[in-house]
């Protein structure tokens, strides 16, 4: 087995005075391994990722981050620890330029060369990032600023990269570049924990599936496994399983 990069033990975790989102949730994501949190609206799939990344801190339970004890602290923290963030919707400066928007993901990188080395690296992962490093990032497409936000996320060469909704308003064409991109990240050895309103197409992508329901994981195993549940199939995946 791989090295255990992320572990979320028994999360407990909601908004206020409202109810519980999490209750007793627990995923393991290895290295060069993604895994795949799929359900219903609302189940608490991006909770997850906010409670993984600092953002929400749990009521409950852990966050262990390679072997340390990472509960409650701050995104900051986390991010120089080896975890980044890639929020859903669009998170790069539109009036920057993609070098500029790039660059401030290696903030706490102070060597000039190791930083040039670093952008150099994301610019060959994704090519659109090197042929539109001197644009106004706001210019660029739905689908090359997501390639954007992955570079940015990459500078601090994370061990864990939380991706929330990846694929949200792209097209079928721009999708598979995202998820082609994301199974090029696992094949560098980063470890994916991944949020998708599109099940089915994560799962083909992703190692291990988890199903969420009720604030807990119902239903988990290999990705593959999960696309022939006909128990998923109904639920999430547009129709009946394949098998
Ligand atoms: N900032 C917030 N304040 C209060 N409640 C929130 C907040 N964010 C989410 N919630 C509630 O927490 C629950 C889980 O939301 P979450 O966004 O984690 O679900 P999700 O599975 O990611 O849903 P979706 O697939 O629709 O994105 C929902 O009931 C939602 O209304």
């Amino acid at each position: 087995m791989s090295e255990i990069v992320l572990a979320l033990n028994d999360l407990e975790a909601g908004y206020g005075r409202a109810a519980l989102v999490l209750r007793g949730l627990s995923v393991t994501v290895e290295a060069g391994q993604v895994v795949c949190l799929v359900g219903p609206n609302g189940a608490g799939k991006s909770t997850v990722l906010r409670v993984a990344s600092g953002l929400l801190a749990p009521r409950s339970g852990t966050v262990v981050l390679s072997g340390e004890d990472v509960t409650g602290l701050a995104p900051q923290d986390l991010l120089t620890r080896g975890l980044a963030h890639v929020l859903q919707g669009h998170s790069v400066f539109p009036e920057m330029t993609v070098a500029e928007n790039v660059l401030l993901g290696g903030f706490t990188v102070r060597d000039g060369a190791l930083l040039a080395r670093r952008a150099e690296r994301v610019k060959e992962l994704f090519p659109v990032v090197g042929e539109r490093w001197g644009s106004i990032a706001g210019l660029l497409s739905g689908g090359q600023q997501k390639q954007v936000e992955f570079a940015r996320a990459l500078m601090l060469e994370p061990r864990v990269v939380l991706l929330d909704e990846p694929s949200m308003g792209l097209d079928p064409r721009t999708t598979q570049t995202v998820f082609d991109q994301i199974d090029l990240m696992r094949r560098t050895g980063v470890a994916v924990l991944l949020v998708e309103q599109n099940a089915r197409r994560a799962l083909e992508t992703a190692d291990v599936g988890c199903v969420l329901d009720l604030g807990t994981v119902h239903i988990s195993g290999p990705a593959r496994d999960l696309l022939a549940d006909p128990r998923l199939g109904a639920l999430y995946l547009g129709g009946a399983a394949r098998g």
